[in-house]
């Protein structure tokens, strides 16, 4: 896989969060025309399909987790596309971007992808309130890192964010990117319990501020998790963040991506909002579990002119 691209980080500048706005009805009107105006078709269809699947995150982050389920996961991040499709597409090789377990389930993931290039992600700090204690956090960060994550999801404090405490959100992603080492940190807001989309953008512009390679919509637990305008309004954020540093940091929407046309239109965001570059899996993930299935259920209509049941496809 494309290695993934570090953010330094910056000092923190309020000047600039502080200054962060949003035009709320602009959003709303460019995302209602997204899905409208995108249409990918056939041979592009799959193609785009294909490059999204390479963008997964393979996620399951379920309290009855076992070693074999996650084995399974890493059997279909290793092939999550039947060999005789990918063929009739002239494609090989194909893999997911990562998969994605809680903390306890790193080494069964970590020997089942023994061999291939796909790195494992942990979601570390409490996940997913991010409150047990601040210590415990850091703990798990490290341990999830020695434990042989190369990726680390934590999640934010979102308590800073509605209380406008920007130095409290900036000191403490600070010290957990350091604690992740080597190790790539996303960072998820829980964009769901942040409240205003101006929160969201202003949260963003810390995390990236404090070195976050990546930030990340949701934990997948929130009521409300990835959406189109919060979407915009993050990437706006990392287009800023660029423009000014000159510094890459990754997009993560997660949560509730379940349909393939779905992925299509965050693929076209992406690509309209911030341009190709953004399409590798160093700077763009799915965080998703059950989106692969439709993407092959997708894959295999346009392969054979039909549709297979959804249960074939149970597993992702
Ligand atoms: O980070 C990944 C999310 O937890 C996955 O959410 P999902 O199960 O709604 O796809």
């Amino acid at each position: 896989m494309t290695s993934l691209t570090r953010n330094p980080g910056m000092a923190l500048d309020l000047d600039w969060v502080l200054g962060a706005r949003v035009n709320t009805p602009a959003i709303t009107r460019r995302c209602a025309s997204l899905p409208a105006r995108r249409s990918v078709k056939k041979d592009y269809q799959a193609a785009w399909l294909l490059k999204a699947v390479s963008l997964i995150d393979l996620t399951t982050l379920s309290g009855d987790d076992t070693a074999d389920r996650v084995r399974r996961l890493c059997a279909k991040a290793r092939q999550p596309i039947a060999p005789e499709v990918l063929d009739r597409l002239g494609m090989s090789g194909l893999t997911t971007g990562a998969v994605c377990v809680y903390h306890d389930m790193i080494g069964a993931a970590v020997d089942a992808l023994q061999g291939s290039d796909i790195p494992v992600a942990a979601v570390s700090t409490g996940f997913p309130a991010g409150l047990s204690p601040w210590h415990l956090r850091l703990q798990e960060i490290r341990e999830s890192v020695a434990a042989g994550a190369q990726e680390i999801d934590i999640v934010i404090s979102r308590r800073h964010v509605l209380s406008g405490n920007w130095q409290a959100l900036y000191d403490e992603m600070l010290a957990m990117r350091e604690a992740c080492g080597e190790a790539h940190i996303k960072a998820i807001l829980a964009t769901g319990e942040l409240g205003t989309l101006e929160n969201v953008a202003r949260a963003s512009l810390i995390c990236m501020m404090a070195g976050a390679d990546f930030i990340k919509t949701s934990t997948g637990k929130e009521a409300v998790n990835a959406t189109l305008p919060v979407s915009l309004t993050m990437i706006r954020q990392i287009r800023d963040y660029h423009d000014r540093t000159g510094i890459y940091v990754g997009y993560k929407p997660a949560g509730g991506i379940s349909k393939a046309k779905d992925a299509l239109t965050y693929l076209s965001l992406m690509r309209e909002e911030l341009g190709l570059r953004w399409l590798q899996p160093d700077l763009f993930r799915f965080g998703a579990s059950s989106l692969l299935g439709d993407i092959e259920r997708q894959l295999d209509h346009y392969v054979t002119g039909g549709y297979s049941a959804a249960y074939r496809h149970a597993l992702a």
